[in-house]
């Protein structure tokens, strides 16, 4: 057997057991495969994740990983055994999917499901029947049928490419995870940060000290609910307690309210610190996504302007609360092309008190840059909803720290503690005596303010969340008896496909108020009257009924712009999948020929007056981010030769900040963007529309996860239609769960 290179500089793979293929042989022509043999030589390991590569199993950069350990080691005069060089590739691809590291006990338990390979759908229809067949039988899991654990360890032990972390070696083997050594770092650079914090003594440990009482007596001014427990209350006392805390709950369950009233309490007790002498904590505020950080700016004003200041103790003044939301990126100072910020361990952020809204966005990578950046005693609260979605990128940061929070596991220590400071004694069941120090630090909101008992879209969300969905809900969505949700076709358990996605742009137009009960008419929740759920018809129409010219002064074009941008908030498709019909591309395409027949939108490709669209990669030279969502706009503002007005194109996005001003920017000046109709449930994570409109496809695939489902549900505020290719899919999505590798909860659990 022997690796080849091929013309491409390719290695290719000899079978050995074929006369004719002494030959460099792709895989496709070899007649039988002898697996065994695969991981008997690194030439044949190697040229099988070329094959792999070339099906778009794995990506380049797995195997240009894998290679390059054994490059390093060949350097060092050792051999690289075979399984280094697989398990260095497939360490690397589970990086590419969200996961921090691989733990072989499952990957040799279950590699197909481990690292979903194949992938259910080939990425490649260019791969021949022949071809995609023969791959079929050289799986990950065949090669590693015979491996075993200790296989694994002594192999991986033997290496120089790989320590326990002691040594900077680009693999990391800790007990059975093995890390990709940035991956490892920046798990360790997180653990440490925490639980760093978790061990500073607090100045409110005392309940009896002048701090704690102050704190205390802020919380009765701030909080006055006739609950027996008011969670919201319990988590300010505990988040004031901890350099480091965690505040998680669903939609509507009041983290907003909830981190307002924790900085006023929090400036109530420096403002009467003797050793503060009246000087209030440095407080800033931020989000992962520019449309997060939006969104917080949005409701941080109003419940500032809500709080009892007068009151307070501590002579806390409105300034200082701040109510202006940056992006992290913004915040810690990115620079272009790289990925490390202008304010790190050398040069720390000048603040007391950081609050991360959305704080299930962010990844491993990106929270160690914020631990990195923040002073050693500054107190770091993370707000989000641990069943979301986790981030795109590797880690899943806040599910992992909140994985306790429903049971809280607070120590009787700190029960007697809250019970002082807020006034209600903690309910039993949260107490456990075997309390971790990670459990002191979170704390978990239980109440909807936003959603009424009756709610569809909390019903369904809870079911999803706790997998009951299978119950009397499901049967209550079919029989539209809740006034905010409806599935549109429910009664067709496999719809046909084209009269589906038909009825995808149908809604996606005019949003079908008429199948809400009522027509979406009078529903008044919170005493507000809602707006009724509506589709894209309405953004269109009033970006087209404005009586501007081009004397129109540029505050009024703005303003229409601001207004049209929210009406175009109103609705929102959320595909659980990119390609193929039942996908965003597939989706945008249609959407626009249906809106172009309708005569609301000029043209259904390229640039239009109309076209949403939403920014995939960051701008900083326009100041836009990833997720930010712009309309184009047909404005008269370039004059002719002759001085006359002509119009032009211009795509207005939000400007970003706190004052709701518009950026007008040409068509040709944006680089990475997509058409916005339909969107991923992924990238919407962090936004909420008024209507939400659920799409799934007619088949189960990897993605489709509960937390998906979860998500998708709740970026509705007001109102939510799903829409099925196959009803079943709904309920199996629901039985599907992510859990992303990671040691980040152990090395919290070990010291
Ligand atoms: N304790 C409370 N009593 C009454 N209303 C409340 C309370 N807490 C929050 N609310 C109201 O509930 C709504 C949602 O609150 P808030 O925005 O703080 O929640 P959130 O968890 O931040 O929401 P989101 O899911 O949008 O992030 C707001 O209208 C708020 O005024």
């Amino acid at each position: 057997m022997s690796r080849t290179r091929n013309t491409d500089n390719q290695i290719t793979l000899d079978l050995g057991d074929d006369p004719a293929a002494t030959a460099p042989a792709p895989i496709a022509e070899s007649r039988a495969v002898d697996k065994s043999g695969l991981l008997a030589s690194l030439e044949q390991t190697e040229a099988l994740l070329q094959q792999w590569q070339l099906a778009e199993w794995i990506r380049p950069l797995d195997v240009g990983f894998a290679r390059l350990i054994c490059e390093l080691s060949e350097e060092q005069g050792e051999s690289p055994s075979p399984l280094i060089l697989l398990l260095a590739a497939l360490t690397s691809h589970q990086v590419g999917r969200g996961h921090v590291c691989i733990d072989l006990a499952n990957l040799l338990a279950d590699a197909g499901n481990t690292l979903s390979l194949p992938p259910e759908e080939p990425a490649r229809d260019t791969l021949t029947q022949s071809k995609a067949a023969e791959l079929n039988q050289l799986k990950p899991g065949d090669l590693l049928a015979r491996v075993t654990l200790a296989d694994c360890q002594v192999a991986l032990s033997g290496s120089l490419a790989v320590s326990d972390g002691s040594l900077t070696t680009p693999l990391v083997l800790n007990e059975t995870r093995l890390y990709l050594r940035r991956f490892w770092r920046y798990e360790q650079r997180i653990a440490d940060g925490i639980l760093q914090r978790l061990a500073l003594p607090s100045p409110l440990a005392d309940p009896d000290s002048a701090a704690a009482q102050t704190l205390a007596k802020a919380l009765g001014q701030l909080f006055q609910s006739p609950e027996p427990v008011d969670y919201q209350k319990l988590a300010c006392a505990l988040a004031a307690r901890n350099r480091f805390a965690v505040i998680t709950g669903g939609p509507g369950t009041g983290k907003t309210t909830t981190v307002v009233n924790l900085l006023a309490a929090l400036q109530a007790v420096a403002g009467e610190s003797p050793q503060r002498a009246g000087r209030k904590y440095r407080i800033r505020l931020a989000a992962p996504t520019g449309k997060a950080a939006a969104r917080l700016n949005e409701s941080i004003g109003g419940a500032v302007s809500r709080l009892p200041l007068d009151q307070l103790p501590g002579k806390v003044h409105l300034e200082d609360i701040p109510t202006r939301v940056t992006t992290l990126h913004r915040l810690l100072g990115s620079r272009p092309d790289t990925r490390k910020f202008r304010h790190n361990r050398d040069n720390p952020l000048l603040v007391d008190i950081l609050v991360i809204d959305e704080a299930s966005m962010v990844d491993v990578d990106l929270m160690a840059s914020v631990f990195d950046a923040l002073p050693a005693n500054a107190q770091l609260i993370l707000l989000g909803d641990k069943d979301q979605l986790a981030s795109v990128d590797a880690g899943a940061v806040l599910g992992e720290l909140c994985q306790r929070a429903l049971d809280a596991h607070y120590a009787p220590d700190t029960a007697r503690w809250l019970a002082a400071i807020t006034g209600d004694p903690v309910p039993d069941t949260l107490i456990d005596p075997n309390g971790q120090p990670m459990d002191q630090a979170v704390a978990m909101l239980r109440k909807s303010y936003r959603f009424e008992e009756d709610s569809g879209i909390r019903k369904l969300a809870e079911a999803v969340n706790t997998s009951a969905l299978d119950s009397a809900v499901l049967r209550q969505i079919r029989e539209a008896e809740f006034e905010d949700v409806i599935w549109l076709n429910s009664q067709h358990a496999k719809p046909e496909l084209e009269q589906t996605l038909d009825q995808i742009c149908r809604h996606a137009i005019n949003g079908t108020p008429e199948a809400f009960r009522n027509a979406g008419q009078g529903r008044v929740v919170n005493d507000k009257a809602l707006p009724p759920p509506v589709g894209y018809r309405h953004y269109l129409a009033m970006m087209h009924n404005h009586g501007l010219s081009a004397d129109s002064d540029r505050d009024d074009w703005d303003a229409h712009a601001a207004q049209v941008l929210e009406a175009f908030n109103d609705f929102q498709i959320l595909c659980a999948l990119r390609k193929g019909p039942w996908g965003v591309e597939g989706l945008n395409d249609r959407v626009a020929r249906h809106l172009l027949a309708e005569k609301l939108i000029p043209r259904a490709e390229g640039w239009y007056a109309g076209r949403p669209v939403l920014v995939t990669g960051n701008d900083y030279n326009l100041g836009l981010m990833n997720g930010d969502i712009g309309i184009t706009f047909r404005v008269p503002w370039d004059k002719t030769e002759n001085g006359e007005a002509r119009d032009t194109l211009r795509v207005a996005f939000p400007s970003g900040d706190s004052t709701g001003g518009i950026r007008w920017i040409s068509p040709s000046r944006l680089q990475q963007l997509e058409t916005v109709y339909a969107m991923t449930v992924h990238k919407s994570q962090g936004s909420e529309f008024n209507h939400t409109c659920l799409v799934l496809p007619d088949r189960l695939s990897p993605v489709l996860t509960k937390e998906l489902i979860y998500t998708g549900i709740t970026r509705a505020k007001n109102w939510f239609s799903l829409i099925t290719g196959d009803a079943q899919v709904l309920k199996d999505s629901v039985g599907q769960q992510v859990v992303r590798a990671s040691g980040l909860a152990l090395r919290l659990e070990e010291r």
